[in-house]
């Protein structure tokens, strides 16, 4: 069953129909699958090779996704039931819930990090998802629309939790204060910009007559080309990320995996990203984010009454 998800993504794979809550976890969950299936993804865990990890594979990213999959519905109805509040109350009102999330996660991964930045970026945006449906019905799942929920809802995101920050304790903190990333949660309070910009047009164009692997192989190449992953920063520092980025935009300059020997150059960078132990797993987030926005504006949802 997982696996066809690579050919064509069932409508009927999204659990239960009939309710909009459910359906749309579904999709997301369908999302976390779909990214760590593609393959081949430079330096991450996919179906060819673990990538640049040694604590993590292909299994433990599909037990990971089980186990986060139960919260993905809190998330949607947590956005339902505060869509009338204000939009940045409700980061603050998901967060426990994205706590408990996390720690299903390291129960069913024996305490390997694979979906912890997942967990943020999906609780947010499926909290987004659950306001937007409330407010303004399906019309309200716009790529667009959606974003600017999650922008208004993480507004001041940064200044209150880098900016602000004596003692780095985290990675993305100590990175803000050495390089001034702001990683995850400068993204979210740009309402998703690099995939709105770089990676949503990509996938969206490369859908509509072309294989699904592909497309979403070359969009994770937009997203490498472009995105200020702090997980490669964190392992190689700031060379990493500008070879990583170099790199990534040289291929796409070649037409990427487009083009016959694409596949094979991709390989190649797949090695090359392991031979120097980086892994762009913000990227990846972000190419399961990618497809849960394409999803969300083209899908219907069925039997939902704004
Ligand atoms: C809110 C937090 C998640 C913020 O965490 P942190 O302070 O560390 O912030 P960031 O450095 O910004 O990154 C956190 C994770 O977000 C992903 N990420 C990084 N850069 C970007 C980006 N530019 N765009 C989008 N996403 C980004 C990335 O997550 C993925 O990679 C992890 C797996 O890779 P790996 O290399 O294995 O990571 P490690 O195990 O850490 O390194 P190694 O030891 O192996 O070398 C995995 O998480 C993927 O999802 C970044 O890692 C968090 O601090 C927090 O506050 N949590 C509290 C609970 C909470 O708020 N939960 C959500 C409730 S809504
Ligand atoms: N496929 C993957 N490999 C490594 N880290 C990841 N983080 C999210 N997806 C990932």
């Amino acid at each position: 069953m997982i696996e066809s998800l690579l050919e064509k993504p069932s409508e009927n794979y999204c659990s239960d129909l009939s309710d909009p809550v459910q359906f749309i976890a579904g999709l997301a969950h369908e999302a976390m699958l779909l990214e760590v299936l593609t393959t081949p993804k430079p330096g991450l865990v996919d179906q060819a090779n673990s990538g640049s990890h040694k604590d993590m594979n292909l299994s433990t990213f599909i037990d990971s996704a089980g186990a986060i999959q139960p919260w993905l519905n809190h998330f949607v109805s947590a956005g339902m039931k505060t869509a009338h509040a204000p939009a940045e109350t409700v980061l603050a009102s998901i967060r426990p819930q994205g706590i408990a999330c996390e720690q299903a996660m390291f129960s069913a991964t024996n305490g390997v990090n694979t979906h912890k930045g997942m967990i943020f970026s999906m609780a947010i945006v499926l909290a987004a998802a659950g306001r937007q449906l409330t407010l303004e019905g399906k019309e309200g799942l716009n790529s667009e629309k959606l974003c600017g929920q999650v922008a208004a809802m993480t507004t001041g995101l940064v200044e209150r939790e880098l900016s602000s920050v004596l003692k780095p304790r985290t990675a993305g903190e100590r990175l803000f204060q050495q390089f001034g990333l702001t990683g995850i949660r400068g993204e979210v309070e740009s309402g998703f910009a690099t995939v709105r910009q770089h990676a949503l047009p990509v996938l969206t164009s490369l859908l509509k007559n072309g294989p699904q692997n592909i497309a979403l192989l070359q969009t994770l190449l937009h997203l490498m080309a472009h995105n200020n992953d702090t997980n490669i920063v964190s392992r190689g520092g700031m060379l990493a990320l500008k070879y990583t980025q170099n790199r990534a935009r040289s291929l796409l300059k070649e037409g990427g995996v487009l083009t016959d020997n694409g596949l094979t150059s991709l390989h190649a960078f797949d090695r090359d990203m392991i031979a120097r132990n980086l892994s762009p797993g913000g990227s990846a987030d972000l190419l399961a984010l990618t497809w849960l926005m394409h999803r969300l504006e083209t899908v219907s949802i069925p039997l939902f009454e704004a």
